[in-house]
């Protein structure tokens, strides 16, 4: 491994960020989520071959576990990924934008481009990985893979004694969107998100809005969901094994 990267078609070059380092509360007892197999093989190493598997990315930093990362270097050692991406193993911090933090740090010189994408995706396709550095080639500051939400969703005053959550308002679901990643950044706008935005916030997108950059979004893919529950695992097996039964992935 080094963290040499190499210059892609268009000049650019793309990094990927994975952060890997959350413990998966909601999924239960276990190892932290991103080490958990699916199929035999742990979710992380699907999520890297997942970036890797763009011709455009030449290099991985995977956000570990901060007890994991020994681990995580030794499970990337022993997995078969292209040759040509480099990979580079940070431990992680408390939240997921500290970890995300980190895995910026981590990056060299040169970087154009910087994919942010949840280890807890693992399944997303190459076509939105690449769909999405396109729009940031394009000149998008920030590029973001969303979905249409297929429930109702309802503003609520949270309850905290698990008594009946009044509803306030029920947003009109047309203007509505649920994102995913990989989220893709113009690389120093991203870094200057992350060192200027301290809200608490769930995606790396949502520091770019605050700054008051422009940020779109293009098709996500229902294979791009978030591994969060236990029922999630059965997804993606179940979509693992479609993938092998179609094309012999
Ligand atoms: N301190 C943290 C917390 C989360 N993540 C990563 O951020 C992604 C999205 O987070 P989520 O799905 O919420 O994972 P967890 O935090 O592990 O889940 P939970 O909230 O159920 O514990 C995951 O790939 C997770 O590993 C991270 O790198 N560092
Ligand atoms: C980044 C994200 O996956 C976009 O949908 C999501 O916001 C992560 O949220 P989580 O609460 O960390 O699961």
């Amino acid at each position: 491994m080094s963290d040499e990267t190499r210059p892609v078609a268009g000049g650019a070059r793309t990094a990927a960020v994975i952060p890997a380092a959350g413990r998966g509360v909601r999924l239960g007892p276990g190892a932290p989520k991103a080490l958990r197999a699916l199929n035999g093989t742990p979710m992380l190493i699907h999520a890297v071959r997942a970036m890797a598997a763009s011709r455009a990315v030449s290099l991985v930093v995977v956000v570990a576990p901060p007890e994991g990362a020994a681990e995580v270097k030794s499970l990337l050692a022993d997995h078969a990924l292209p040759e040509r991406t480099d990979f580079l193993v940070v431990p992680g911090g408390d939240t997921r934008q500290e970890s995300v933090k980190l895995g910026l740090d981590a990056l060299p010189d040169g970087i154009d481009i910087v994919l942010v994408h949840d280890a807890a995706r693992p399944l997303v396709p190459v076509d939105t990985v690449d769909a999405v550095i396109e729009a940031v080639r394009d000149g998008a500051p920030a590029v973001v893979p969303a979905l249409p939400l297929a429930d109702t969703v309802k503003e609520v005053v949270p309850s905290t004694d698990g008594s009946p959550e009044p509803v306030v308002a029920t947003p009109a679901r047309a203007r509505l969107r649920a994102v995913q990643t990989p989220q893709g950044f113009d690389h120093a706008t991203l870094v200057r998100a992350h060192e200027t935005v301290t809200d608490d916030v769930t995606d790396d997108a949502s520091m770019v809005e605050k700054l008051g950059a422009q940020v779109v979004l293009v098709p996500g893919h229902e294979e791009a969901f978030k591994v969060t529950r236990p029922l999630d695992l059965v997804l993606a097996e179940a979509v693992l094994a479609r993938r092998r039964a179609n094309d012999g992935f």
